[in-house]
C-alpha cells in the first residue's frame, strides 16, 4: 500500500488481506513446505542424539528467536521435558562485552564459537538475508560442525551458507517475519510431537 496509510478500517482490511495472500503463497510454495518439514527432523534427529538450538536474528527476529527458544525450553502444547535450545540473543553482559570489545558482526559468532558443539542447529533469522552478524555466525557454526538452518526472504547471501533454506515467498519485512513467526509454530508442533506425542496423556474431558 503507497504512503500516508489513511486510519480507517479500509486500511486494516487491505492489510489483513495483503497478510492473508501471503500465508496463500505460502501454502503453494512446495519447497518451503518440503524444507520446513526437513528442517523439523533435521531438529529431531539432534535432539535425539543429545544435541541442542542455537538461534540469533536483530530486532524483530531478535524476538523470534527467543520465542523459538522459549517454546522450546519452557513448553508449546502440552507438559513434557524442556528441551534445550538458546536464543543468542538475551545475555546483556555477553552481548555488550562482545559488541565493545569485538564489533557488532561479532556478536553472535562468538557465542556460537563458545557455546556450539557439532551436531547441533544454528538457527538464524534474517528477513534481508544479509546481516553481517548473522552471516558471520553462520560462517562460524559451519566450521564447527554445527547444521544451519536459514529463516529469511528471496534474498540475500544467507541463501548460500545454509544447509536448508526457509524462505518466505515475500520481499516485504513484515510479511516475511510473519511468515517466520508461523514456520516457528509449526516447527514446535512436529518436534514436541514427534519426541513425545507417544507418551502424553491427553486430559480427561468432563
Ligand atoms: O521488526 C522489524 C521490522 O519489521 C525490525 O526491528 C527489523 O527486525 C530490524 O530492522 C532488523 O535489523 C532487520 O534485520 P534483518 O531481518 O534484515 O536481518
Ligand atoms: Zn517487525
Amino acid at each position: 500500500m503507497s504512503l500516508p496509510l489513511p486510519i480507517t478500517d479500509a486500511t486494516v482490511a487491505a492489510l489483513v488481506a495483503d497478510s492473508a495472500a501471503f500465508k496463500q503463497r505460502m501454502l503453494a510454495d512446495r519447497a518451503l513446505l518440503s524444507a520446513t518439514a526437513t528442517v523439523a527432523q533435521v531438529c529431531v534427529d539432534a535432539y535425539r542424539a543429545g544435541n541442542k538450538l542455537l538461534i540469533a536474528g536483530n530486532g524483530g527476529s531478535a524476538a523470534d528467536a527467543q520465542h523459538f527458544s522459549a517454546e522450546l525450553v519452557a513448553r508449546f502444547e502440552f507438559d513434557r521435558p524442556g528441551l534445550p535450545a538458546i536464543a543468542l540473543t538475551t545475555d546483556t553482559s555477553a552481548l555488550t562485552a562482545i559488541g565493545n570489545d569485538y564489533g557488532y558482526e561479532r556478536l553472535f559468532s562468538r557465542q556460537v564459537e563458545a557455546l556450539a558443539r557439532p551436531g547441533d542447529v544454528f538457527v538464524g533469522l534474517s528477513t534481508s538475508g544479509n546481516s553481517r552478524n548473522v552471516l558471520k555466525a553462520m560462517e562460524q557454526a559451519r566450521s564447527q560442525g554445527v547444521i544451519c538452518v536459514a529463516l529469511c526472504g528471496q534474498g540475500g547471501r544467507i541463501h548460500e551458507l545454509a544447509d536448508h533454506v526457509l524462505a518466505m515467498p515475500s520481499t516485504h519485512t513484515p510479511r516475511i517475519q510473519e511468515g517466520h513467526g508461523l514456520i516457528v509454530h509449526i516447527l514446535c508442533a512436529m518436534i514436541e510431537s514427534a519426541l513425545f506425542a507417544a507418551e502424553h496423556q491427553p486430559e480427561p474431558t468432563a
